[in-house]
């Protein structure tokens, strides 16, 4: 393994990011599900933080990839966001989000919604630098 690529592993490890979240009213939907674009803003959301973490620079969100929502997150139940880096490039990297729900009363986890989104960093000169320098 290579300085690089133990540096990335060392680095996704820390950076792995769990957000726990109530599915309350105000975030649920005409079925009394989880409403899609808030389910998405959170997975943003986390995923930005991940990111942050890994290379503690400045970034911004260049694109996000296929969401797939398989299950039905229902109002009254736990999810949880978890975000890890996926792929490192030169100024970019991805992180995937996979988006877990579980019952307030009883045991089991399922994954409902996946994804992954793809940042930038961005120097004072608003032009992409290397997300490891020196490495
Ligand atoms: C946190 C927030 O809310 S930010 C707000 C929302 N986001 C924004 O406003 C960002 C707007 N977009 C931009 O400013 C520009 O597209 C930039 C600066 C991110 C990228 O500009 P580009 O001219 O494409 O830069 P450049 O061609 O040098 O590519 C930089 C890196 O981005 C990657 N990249 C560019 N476009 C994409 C894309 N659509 N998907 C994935 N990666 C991409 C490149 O592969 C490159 O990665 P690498 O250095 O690891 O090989």
């Amino acid at each position: 393994m290579t300085p690089r690529e133990q540096e990335i592993q060392r680095r996704t490890e820390l950076s792995e990011t769990r957000v726990a979240k109530a599915v309350f009213p105000p975030t649920t939907n005409h079925h009394n599900t989880l409403f899609g674009g808030t389910a998405m803003a959170w997975m943003d959301e986390v995923s930005f933080i991940a990111a942050t973490r890994f290379c503690r620079l400045p970034l911004v969100t260049v694109s996000s990839d296929r969401i797939d929502f398989n299950h039905p997150i229902a109002a009254g139940t736990i999810v949880e966001l978890v975000g890890r880096v996926s792929a490192v490039g030169n100024t970019s990297m991805k992180v995937q989000v996979d988006v877990f729900v579980e019952d307030m009363y009883g045991a089991g986890r399922e994954l409902a919604i996946q994804g992954a989104f793809s940042f930038v960093a961005m120097g004072e000169d608003g032009k992409p630098v290397a997300v490891l320098p020196g490495f």
